[in-house]
């Protein structure tokens, strides 16, 4: 069992405004268990970035209903950006502007449906 698949295990919290940001060093750890995640930074927001290939844009727009699903059943979700055998997906958390606890474990999740 490699870390990612305990990731995409652990339970999501209800993130509230006050949360904690995961920066710094514990952002590097959590960044390792997600090796095919990028670290991006738009508009002063930390993200977590991936983009996935598909065939056409049938397979692409499967995927996106499957991501859909998962950030539905969590009540946290993603921006997707859905194109012809592309799929880019940003995590962070609107309510504190950056990366929570939450990003890392649905942006496993997100693997276990590729
Ligand atoms: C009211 C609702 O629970 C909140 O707006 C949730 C919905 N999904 C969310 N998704 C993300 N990525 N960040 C949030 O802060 C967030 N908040």
């Amino acid at each position: 069992m490699n870390a990612e698949n305990s990731l995409a295990d652990l339970a999501c919290e209800a993130c509230r405004a006050d949360a904690p940001k995961i920066e710094g060093q514990a952002l590097q750890e959590q960044l390792k268990r997600l090796p095919a995640w990028s670290l991006v930074e738009i508009d002063g927001v930390k993200r977590l970035e991936r983009v996935y290939t598909f065939p056409d844009f049938s397979a692409a727009l499967d995927f996106t209903v499957k991501i859909g699903e998962l950030a539905e059943d969590a009540n946290h979700h993603p921006q997707i950006l859905t194109e012809w055998g592309k799929v880019t997906v940003h995590w962070w958390t609107h309510k504190i502007k950056g990366l929570h606890r939450n990003d890392f474990i649905l942006a496993a999740r997100c693997d276990g449906v590729y």
